[in-house]
């Protein structure tokens, strides 16, 4: 059941996914999710290890074909280039195959690269631009895989924000930073939903992004057992993230591929 509050009534939303379920092979891991997300919403996914966060996330990158259901993307029902290119994925951390070995400038660049996304004009200026938006600028030669984990983090935001997207999409980003990376990215993110953008952010536990929540939604064996307002959970938050906490363990490596989007 799709709860809204009677602002979010009012605006058609960015994103809308309606009864979706997917699968690998034969094995159903989705199963009947739904929810909207709105311009200058922040949608939280909870849940315990294996539920289905990243899988649900693969669905919404278009990375992974549904079994059932629909996704609407900016009032489209389809994932085409274009709607990629309003997408901003933020992985964990840079796999091998993303080249770590390139400096923060050409990571970010790499943002703006490709099919029929942006031409090679104008890369830089958008991507320095981009790193001053997250804090980085100074740091824009310096190869990633010498920067520390919070400004790592920060510079595969840069990555995502280098296109301006209307969604932004964040695989456990409150994993392995330390307190002030975790509350450098609140701000950031902060400025990102007061400037219209969509979050949707798969957590193990709320932190300090807790006052930029707007929705929870929790996954239990691949179904949504919770659904709306963080205001709603105001008497169970301590539960709900205790629950997930003790589930979840130490947190694993994200099955997206960095970088592609
Ligand atoms: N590529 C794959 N092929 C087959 N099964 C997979 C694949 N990726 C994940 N799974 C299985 O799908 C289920 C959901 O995995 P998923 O990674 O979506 O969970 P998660 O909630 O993101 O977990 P975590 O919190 O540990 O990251 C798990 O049982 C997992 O083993």
């Amino acid at each position: 059941m799709i709860q809204k509050s009677s602002d979010s009534a009012r605006r058609a939303p960015l994103v809308s996914a309606r009864s979706v379920s997917a699968s690998y092979e034969t094995t159903q891991i989705l199963k009947d999710i739904s929810f909207d997300l709105h311009e200058s919403e922040v949608l939280a996914i909870l849940g315990p290890n294996g539920c289905g966060k990243s899988t649900l996330l693969k669905v919404l990158l278009g990375i992974l074909a549904k079994d059932h259901g629909q996704v609407t993307y900016f009032g489209d029902q389809k994932w085409r280039p274009r709607t990629a290119k309003q997408v901003g994925y933020v992985p964990q951390r840079l796999t091998q195959g993303a080249g770590i070995s390139a400096t923060a400038l050409e990571v970010v660049e790499s943002g703006l690269a490709g099919p029929g996304l942006w031409g090679q004009r104008g890369r830089r200026t958008r991507a320095l631009a981009a790193l001053e938006q997250v804090g980085m600028a100074e740091h824009y030669h310096r190869p990633v895989t010498k920067l520390s984990g919070g400004q790592h983090q920060r510079v595969l935001i840069a990555r995502a924000l280098v296109r301006e997207p209307k969604l932004l999409v964040m695989d456990e980003p409150l994993a392995g930073i330390d307190s002030a990376s975790a509350h450098q990215l609140a701000q950031i993110l902060e400025k990102q939903k007061a400037a219209g953008t969509g979050i949707i952010l798969v957590l193990h536990d709320l932190g300090c992004l807790e006052s930029i929540i707007d929705q929870l939604l929790i996954l239990e064996a691949g179904q949504v057992v919770e659904y709306g307002p963080l205001a709603d959970f105001a008497d169970r938050k301590q539960q709900i993230t205790a629950h997930a906490h003790a589930l979840c363990g130490e947190t694993e490596a994200s099955h997206l591929p960095g970088g592609h989007l």
